[in-house]
């Protein structure tokens, strides 16, 4: 399914390529960095690194910001709150919130390929509040209940 999404490139987003798929099957369009100068992360750090962008989802989706697993895998450079989700509604500039997991600093320079956005229908819950919910075999067993 491809949806269609407007977005504004922001003054210091000039320049820099669009977010792109980088294989005919790839699930998620790679996002660069629209930093001025480069950023250093300390180990443990984090920062909103901005991409220069805004966007308009279509009503019933979202777009969610995931790592790119090179950059784990490799550096222990990850996104802190993966999935992240930008909301429909939302007209700000899209940042991609990342974290240093790894020992070593990390520089992130202007025009990296920092995270992926996947688009994503939204499902939503009408909550319904009753006084005893349905018997089932499992009941409030959890974590771990069913064994290692
Ligand atoms: O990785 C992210 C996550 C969120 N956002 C933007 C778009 C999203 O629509 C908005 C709110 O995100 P979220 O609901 O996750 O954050 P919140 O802490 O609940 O903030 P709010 O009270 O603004 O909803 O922030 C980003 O740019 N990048
Ligand atoms: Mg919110």
């Amino acid at each position: 399914m491809i949806i269609d999404i407007a977005i504004t490139v922001l003054p210091h987003g000039e320049g820099l390529p669009l977010p792109a798929y980088a294989t005919e099957g790839a699930a998620g369009m790679d996002v660069v960095a629209a930093l001025d100068a480069p950023l250093e992360l300390a180990p443990g750090a984090r920062a909103a690194v901005p991409t220069g962008l805004t966007m308009a989802i279509p009503p019933g989706f979202e777009v969610q910001v995931r790592p790119r697993s090179g950059l784990a895998h490799k550096h222990g450079l990850t996104v802190a709150n993966a999935p992240g989700t930008i909301d429909s509604d939302y007209r700000g500039e899209v940042k991609v919130l990342l974290v240093n997991l790894g020992a070593d600093p990390i520089s992130i320079e202007r025009g990296m390929r920092i995270a992926q956005l996947v688009p994503a229908p939204v499902t939503r819950a009408a909550l319904r509040v009753v006084a005893a919910l349905d018997d089932t075999a499992r009941g409030s067993g959890g974590f771990g209940s069913t064994g290692a």
